[in-house]
């Protein structure tokens, strides 16, 4: 087992490149999911200090070491992050274990991200330096026309707490490599490793407000930032109804936003797959990894009826398999979920689902082994029918919902039969049916044989109600961009539009 008694340590809000006690003083517990305990606190902003976070965030903007420094120059910062992560990496991935209920396998996983995505925008951060202006030929002899790309300004970064600091870091370092200055607002449920990030940042030098760390409750921190004057652009990951409010705020002042919601996407199994340990390797990495707190989760498998039953004998032995444990333990696989709300949220599916007739084929229940903690086992639920509160709704869990299909087509409609359009899988070696089925899912990420994988060079995000806009990639730079043209009179003629007075 990993050393679980790290210190937690005891940080206020990070604001201007200091610490700073919230105006109001208080503060909200730090419970581990894997034991109930509470291991610390974290500051609770409220609006005032979002107030002063705008401030300090609005200074950084207008200064010239940062929101007009070059993109060469921001990018030093965004490496030396990148190489403090790593080089605490150990600590980090503790941490957030503690917090999130995470295996550390995952949160080592998750630095090593972490630091690859502030390297890969550190990359596109020197790279605007050639694109920051970029002329127009008109083929014009009156007008010299040009684009500029400036940072949009300050923006508001409101994060989950299935991924705490990786989540973050998905905005952060595009925004920093954009030359913006964010208000990171990350999840009251974990945000002991965003509160670090706030350290390395003082740590490395990084010019004063240009990233603000604002822990606190939702309405109470995240509210006033999504409906500040001051604040230019709101990136927001997390539910469908807080995407809302915050689209609902910020409508208001006609502010953009981007939101990344969640997701009930499918994975897709054809008869043809060559060797079904790897499909059901796949399928279980789909729903279970995370502890199927992923808002990108293959949560409905649909498979082909001609192999239904040896595919989900198989399924069955790898979900035997699968090692609960604390998520520090060695080659633990699945951890707690991530609160006692959560855990009551994902029984409660899982019971409706019995009450609506559908059959608990494995899990559903607390791990006998394990007395303490929010454990849920990982659960495969049958005989499901599309009118079916599981078959619709996010669970957020690790229950994976089953259904079978006879024709491609009957697939494809299953697949398609949802609100949310985020992800979705198709296993198959028949690759004129792979492209059929990636052009006919409706959702933003396609997996071909495979479920999950993410790269940062890739777009991230979703249409229908898993939101708008795309984090990660060139995309994910463009967020924080404006994208502003320059159109230049060059002829010494005039313009003879009106009738000259001179010539009455
Ligand atoms: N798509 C995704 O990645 C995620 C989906 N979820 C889903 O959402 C459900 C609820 O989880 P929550 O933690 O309550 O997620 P949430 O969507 O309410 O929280 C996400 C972030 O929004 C903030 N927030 C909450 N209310 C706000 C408001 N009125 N104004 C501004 N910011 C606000 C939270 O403090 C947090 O930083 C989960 O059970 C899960 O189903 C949760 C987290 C991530
Ligand atoms: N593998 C990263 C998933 C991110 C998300 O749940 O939004
Ligand atoms: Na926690």
């Amino acid at each position: 087992m990993a050393n679980r008694n790290v210190p937690i340590p005891r940080r206020q809000l990070y604001i201007g490149g200091e610490w700073r006690e919230p105006v109001k003083k208080n503060r909200i517990p730090i419970i581990n999911p894997a034991t109930e305990e509470i291991i610390g606190d974290i500051p609770a902003a409220t609006a005032e200090d979002v107030d002063i976070a705008v401030e300090a965030a609005r200074k950084a903007i207008a200064r010239d070491d940062w929101g007009s420094t070059t993109g060469a120059k921001r990018a030093k910062y965004l490496r030396a992050i990148a190489a403090k992560v790593l080089e605490k990496k150990s600590v980090l991935a503790t941490l957030e274990s503690l917090d999130s209920g995470k295996t550390l396998f995952e949160s080592a996983a998750d630095m090593d991200d972490v630091a690859g995505c502030f390297e890969y925008y550190a990359d596109l951060a020197e790279a605007l330096d050639s694109r920051r202006k970029i002329p127009v030929n008109l083929n014009s002899d009156s007008f010299k026309t040009y684009v500029l790309r400036e940072p949009l300004g300050v923006v508001g970064l409101i994060t989950p707490w299935n991924y705490p600091l990786l989540m973050a870091i998905w905005k952060v370092a595009p925004a920093l490599a954009a030359g913006c200055a964010a208000i990171l607002k990350p999840s009251e449920l974990a945000s002991i490793t965003c509160l670090e990030l706030g350290e390395i940042c003082r740590e490395i030098g990084l010019p004063s407000g240009a990233l603000n760390i604002l822990t606190g409750l939702g309405p109470e921190a995240g509210g006033p930032l999504a409906s500040h004057p001051h604040v230019d652009k709101i990136s927001f990951t997390g539910s469908g109804p807080t995407g809302s409010k915050i689209m609902t705020a910020a409508a208001q002042l006609v502010k953009p936003v981007s939101l990344e919601l969640g997701g009930k996407s499918p994975i897709v199994v054809f008869d043809d797959i060559d060797n079904l340990d790897i499909a059901a390797e796949w399928t279980l990495f789909g729903i279970f990894a995370n502890t199927g707190q992923v808002c990108s989760a293959t949560s409905r498998l649909i498979v082909q009826e001609s192999i239904a039953s040896a595919f989900l004998d198989r399924l069955l032995k790898w979900t035997k398999n699968i090692k609960i444990s604390d998520p520090l333990e060695e080659d633990c696989k699945l951890g707690p979920v991530v609160s006692a709300g959560q855990y009551e949220k994902v029984l409660k599916f899982i019971s409706n689902a019995k009450s609506e007739g559908a059959t608990i084929l494995y899990g559903g229940k607390r791990p006998q082994h394990l007395k303490k903690g929010y454990y849920v086992q990982p659960t495969i639920i049958t005989d499901v029918n599309t009118s079916m509160e599981i078959w619709k709704e996010e669970v957020f869990g690790p229950v994976l919902c089953v259904k079978t299909f006879k024709t491609e087509e009957e697939a494809i409609e299953l697949a398609n039969d949802t609100k949310y359009g985020l992800a979705a899988a198709v296993m198959s070696k028949d690759v004129r049916r792979c492209e059929r089925f990636t052009k006919a899912f409706q959702s933003g990420i396609i997996w071909i044989n495979c479920s999950q994988p993410t790269f940062n060079q890739l777009p991230w995000g979703g249409k229908k109600r898993s939101g708008f806009g795309r984090d990660l990639g060139e995309w994910g730079l463009e967020n924080f961009l404006n994208i502003k043209q320059v159109t230049e009179y060059t002829s010494a003629e005039p313009w003879a539009f009106y009738k000259s007075p001179s010539k009455n």
